[in-house]
């Protein structure tokens, strides 16, 4: 047989090209295919596949081995910014990971965590490749385990498309951020079928895992996205604030404008027990009034956003008193850490707000595990060592002043609000334990009530305490707060907290 010559050659190249790049069936289960969900997230141009012609070994998936092995992977970048993407494509088998499958996204891993870029995973897939067994399971590990080492180092984002079932929901599950599309996306273990036929329970796909149920109900979401262009935008968004590892600072900005600031004056009510919308503050803080809120449907009464002051990033931790008074629940305590966690692995420094009435108390909650689970947040915000800013609007409750950004969790500098009550519980609650037997005896309880609360109010209900024993730095104007947390920014840049060595901590899980 004659050799080929070059030209031939190269022909055959671009017809194996053509091949591979219809791979799979004509149509995916969502507004696009793998590949054009890739060049939609990239720069237009920038994105350069890998493992094109990767296909599953002869004895793999029952003799079908389309080339690409049903996930597209490669690098581009996003605003000029390297990143590492793989979509998986749900006209091969489903989406379903094989062995062929699995080692190209590892090996895109590898590659991320190599040049310390971030990963953007879009997800569609119906789980473990049943025909491939063993291998596909063993790719699984493999996959989570790189997920696992990644964690920390550079910034994981997840976006689910479509379906992510069995084992394909556990990589979303470690990485940092996950975003859903509402009505397109679910997420779960088992699907419907299964459970009805292990449990007897009914469920639709929606109602287990669907993107409201996971943003929702259970938080394994932290971004609903209303469909995949606004998916993608979110996932451009949230790599504008991150850094593309975590030994680089997050990307700087020009300055955007200084919101105006007089309106913190009057956002507090004179009512104790009124409430409010604490994002009316957060906005008149941050460049823009820009914040780009996780995880805004699950645990409501505490508020988690990137920002950025003076255009470098920042996180924000914040109660809301719109919803259960901004207490802190399990939920809102397993929220906030992670949140804490993700800023203080990638050197984004942490604006804390605290309006807090404490922990909340209840049956519910301790059965549920308060204890070990709200022991996060405090774990978090101690073990952080970025620079952490603190300002208590009003309520600093018990535990709730310890936890939220406390002086003696580390934080750097402590502002109050002449507005704030630094105090272990709230005049009411006080005075009914301080004075029982008193008001018990009284001829007029309510009139003795009355005074020895607004006694405990003038001593208690106040910044001052704190503020002397040094544990609030300055007890400031609100609409001075934006300045204020400028300044302190600019004074922390430099900081350094060495720790001690150690494998690891051991975080209350
Ligand atoms: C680590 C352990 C695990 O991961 S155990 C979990 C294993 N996976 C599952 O139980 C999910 C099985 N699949 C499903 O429930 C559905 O296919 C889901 C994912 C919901 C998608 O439904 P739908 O969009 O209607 O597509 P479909 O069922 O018509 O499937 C399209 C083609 O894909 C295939 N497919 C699907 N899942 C797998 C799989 N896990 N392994 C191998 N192939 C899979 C289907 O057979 C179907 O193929 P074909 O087009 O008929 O040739």
């Amino acid at each position: 047989m004659p050799r080929r010559s070059t030209a031939e050659r190269i022909d055959d190249l671009h017809r194996r090209r053509e091949q591979a790049l219809t791979a799979g069936g004509p149509r995916g289960r969502g507004e696009f295919g793998a590949r054009e969900r890739v060049e939609r997230l990239v720069d237009k141009g920038s994105f350069t596949e890998t493992g094109l012609f990767v296909r599953a070994r002869a004895d793999g998936s029952g003799g079908r081995r389309p080339h690409g092995d049903g996930v597209v992977t490669g690098f581009g970048t996003v605003d000029g910014r390297r990143v590492c993407v793989f979509a998986q494509d749900s006209t091969v088998f489903g989406g379903s990971m094989g062995e062929a499958f699995g080692e190209k996204t590892v090996a895109l891993m590898d590659l991320a965590l190599k040049t310390g870029c971030p990963v953007v995973g879009l997800n569609d897939s119906g789980g473990a490749r049943i025909q491939e067994g063993v291998a596909s399971l063993a790719l699984y590990a493999e996959l989570v385990r790189r997920n696992v080492q990644a964690s920390g180092v550079i910034p994981q984002l997840s976006v689910v498309l479509g379906p992510c079932a069995g084992g394909a929901a556990y990589s979303p599950a470690i990485t940092d951020f996950t975003v859903m599309v509402d009505g397109a996306s679910h997420m779960f273990v088992t699907g419907p079928d299964v459970i009805e036929a292990v449990t007897g329970e009914r469920a639709t796909a929606e109602e287990l895992g669907g993107a409201r149920t996971s943003n929702a109900v259970n938080g394994n979401a932290h971004f609903l996205a209303a469909d995949e262009e606004d998916a993608l935008d979110v996932v451009r968004e949230l790599l504008s604030y991150l850094p593309a590892n975590n030994l680089e600072p997050p990307p700087e900005y020009a300055p955007g404008d200084a919101p105006a600031g007089d309106v913190l004056d009057a956002v507090v009510p004179d009512r104790l027990g009124q409430a409010y919308d604490m994002r009316e503050i957060l906005r008149a803080v941050v460049d823009d009034g820009e914040l780009l809120y996780v995880q805004e449907l699950f645990a409501p009464n505490i508020l988690c956003a990137l920002g950025r002051v003076e255009g470098r990033s920042v996180g924000v931790v914040a109660n809301q008193p719109l919803h259960a008074a901004g207490v802190l629940d399990i939920d809102a305590s397993e929220k906030a850490a992670r949140f804490v966690r993700f800023c203080d692995a990638f050197g984004i420094p942490l604006l804390t707000f605290a309006d807090v009435p404490g922990y909340l108390s209840g049956v519910r909650q301790e059965r549920g595990g308060i204890i070990r689970r709200g022991a996060k947040l405090l774990y978090a915000y101690a073990e952080a060592t970025v620079p952490k800013v603190t300002v208590v609007v009003r309520k600093a409750y018990g535990g709730g002043y310890a936890v939220m950004g406390s002086k003696h969790l580390g934080a750097d500098i402590n502002l109050a609000w002449p507005s704030a009550r630094i105090a272990v519980m709230g005049a009411e609650g006080a005075v009914g334990v301080l004075h029982r037997r008193e008001l018990a005896a009284a001829d007029d309880p309510v009139a003795l009530r009355a005074r020895l609360v607004a006694a405990y109010e003038r001593t208690h209900g106040t910044p001052y305490l704190a503020a002397e024993r040094g544990y609030v730095d300055a007890v400031i104007a609100p609409r001075d707060t934006r300045d204020h947390i400028r300044r302190a920014l600019a004074a922390l840049r430099g900081k350094r907290a060495p720790l001690p060595q150690r494998r690891h901590g051991n975080i209350p899980l």
